[in-house]
């Protein structure tokens, strides 16, 4: 009953600014436009023109969807996770794709999960799997070097395609004690299905469907039990996936109870503080209404190695992608990541101050996940950072209202970023901010691309250690040089590259350094 608005309540939705309703379709509101353009693209466009907050018109005769970009008003809905809840439109294909996990979950079933899960993405725990990450990495080093040599030292090669298998491996090795094999000569069979799976995933979801089913979910939740093309594949990737999870919980479990019948009083808190072992732990904890349920485990299994591994991928390839284009950039990085041996530590990595400019830029400006959505579960009142003429400065929602946050449009505004806030440029980082400079949004360095509150990405060290040490490895050996190819940028369910049509391909040329 989320959609029913109580009339009586006064809201300002109707007061805000917003495209024109000429250019909206009468079926699709404003939205088909946005979802023909590039991720947030609409948005960005239309926020230099209305403000931090807009309206736009729904499809299928949905009320008007608010566009927040406001500092104040988007920490508010962020920070009150338990008013402001995911938009149960995307809840059943979440459920499809990868289960009713962290992701999925809401109200004292996502606390739980979220109490469980977190201390896996600890800075103790992080910095503790950065030799399995090189480990993988240097694996990507050695398959694409291989792959030069075949090619007689230069070859174009879809990026996206071998990193998402290097970051698959990783997901497996730092928290499931799984091995994926995906970047083997023979890749498993599993990380061969998984990939094949997604890649078909993309590219539904960039296709009509792609527009048409949240929408349709939004409107008649029932939908989701239909057969539509878009559905099935969803449940595939589940499937295969749930069957790891089965086979990986019953190995460890197995384990753990050889263990526990050797040495008396042994139990999983001696074992590692990864995401299998956190689940085990559960598994045993004295309080039963602490513990998960076997299915809810499995589901964050699958939750975890779906985004745990397409979306550092997918924001990798990118920024590769940016490093290619900008060869000055590319050679300066080159010269910091030579400067250092192989196989730092953890904390030796923290230090190179390049790295981590480019890696905040890629961040900043190819977030994996371009946007969210909030659905209000209460009337409720919105703090404003800039007043907005005719309102104040607060703002006034009903209960039932639909606010979408663009991670990007916020990252890239000129107003807060400058006028090469639309522009890969890493040095911004090394620069000391001007004090007179408007502040940044609230969220990790200033950016939103990891969310922020209680429902910020829980995995986002990993992400950036990811991120840091598969860069300068493919840095230090590789020079990246761009193809030409006309790349544009979409969701599907993240952040794509697509290319003649195609989602998921992101193509680089590659030589020895
Ligand atoms: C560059 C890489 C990544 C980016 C940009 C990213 C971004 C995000 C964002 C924006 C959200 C909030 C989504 C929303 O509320 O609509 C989120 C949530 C989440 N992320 Fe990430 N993520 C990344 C990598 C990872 C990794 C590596 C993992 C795990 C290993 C992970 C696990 C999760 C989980 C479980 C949630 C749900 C958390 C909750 O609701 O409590 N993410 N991520």
């Amino acid at each position: 009953l989320w959609f029913h608005r109580r009339p009586t309540v006064v809201e300002d939705v109707h007061r805000l600014p917003g495209p024109s309703s000429s250019i909206a379709s009468w079926i699709w509101g404003h939205e088909l436009l946005v979802f023909r353009h590039a991720a947030t693209q609409m948005y960005t466009i239309w926020a230099r023109s209305f403000g931090g907050l807009f309206k736009i018109s729904g499809a299928l005769f949905h009320p008007d969807i608010i566009i927040a970009t406001d500092h104040a008003a988007v920490h508010h809905v962020f920070t009150n996770s338990d008013i402001y809840v995911k938009s149960p439109a995307f809840r059943p294909p979440i459920d499809n794709l990868i289960g009713k996990g962290l992701v999925w979950s809401e109200g004292e079933d996502w606390r739980r999960q979220r109490k469980v899960l977190a201390p896996a993405f600890s800075t103790e725990s992080v910095k503790e799997m950065t030799y399995a990450i090189y480990e993988s990495a240097e694996r990507l080093e050695t398959r694409l070097n291989n792959l030069l040599l075949d090619f007689k030292g230069e070859s174009s090669v879809n990026i996206i395609h071998y990193i998402s298998a290097c970051t698959l491996d990783i997901i497996g090795a730092v928290g499931l004690s799984h091995s994926f094999v995906a970047q083997s000569a023979h890749p498993g069979s599993d990380a061969a299905l998984i990939s094949a799976s997604w890649t078909e995933h993309v590219n539904n979801g960039l296709q009509w469907l792609g527009f048409l089913a949240p929408l349709v979910v939004r409107a008649v939740p029932i939908v989701t039990k239909a057969p539509l093309p878009l559905m099935q594949s969803q449940g595939v990737i589940k499937t295969i996936v749930t069957r790891i999870g089965r086979q990986i919980l019953d190995r460890e479990q197995a384990t753990l109870n050889a263990v526990a019948r050797n040495q008396e009083n042994t139990t999983v808190e001696s074992g590692k503080k990864d995401i299998i072992n956190m689940l085990l732990r559960n598994r045993q904890s004295a309080n039963p209404s602490e513990r998960l349920t076997d299915s809810q485990i499995l589901d964050n299994i699958s939750t975890f190695t779906m985004v745990g591994h397409e979306t550092t991928a997918g924001s990798i390839a990118f920024t590769l992608w940016e490093l290619a284009r900008n060869p000055e950039y590319q050679d300066r990085l080159r010269a910091e990541i030579l400067a250092h041996p192989r196989d730092m530590s953890y904390d030796e990595i923290q230090k190179l101050e390049y790295l981590d400019a480019v890696v905040k830029e890629g961040l900043r400006m190819h977030p994996a996940s371009p946007q969210t959505e909030r659905l209000a579960l209460e009337d409720d009142i919105i703090p404003l950072s800039t007043p907005i003429p005719g309102i104040g400065d607060t703002f006034r929602v009903q209960k039932g209202q639909v606010i979408h946050v663009p991670f990007t449009t916020m990252n890239t505004n000129p107003a807060v970023w400058g006028s090469t806030g639309p522009i890969f440029d890493p040095s911004r980082w090394l620069e000391t901010r001007d004090t007179s400079a408007p502040p940044l949004p609230h969220g990790w360095s200033g950016l939103l691309t990891f969310c922020d509150g209680p429902r910020n990405c829980v995995g986002w060290r990993l992400a950036v250690l990811e991120f840091k040490i598969i860069v300068a490895t493919l840095i230090r050996s590789f020079v990246l040089l761009d193809t030409g190819a006309h790349v544009e940028e979409k969701i599907s369910p993240t952040l794509q590259p697509v290319v003649d049509g195609r989602g998921g391909h992101l193509p680089l040329k590659l030589k020895h350094a």
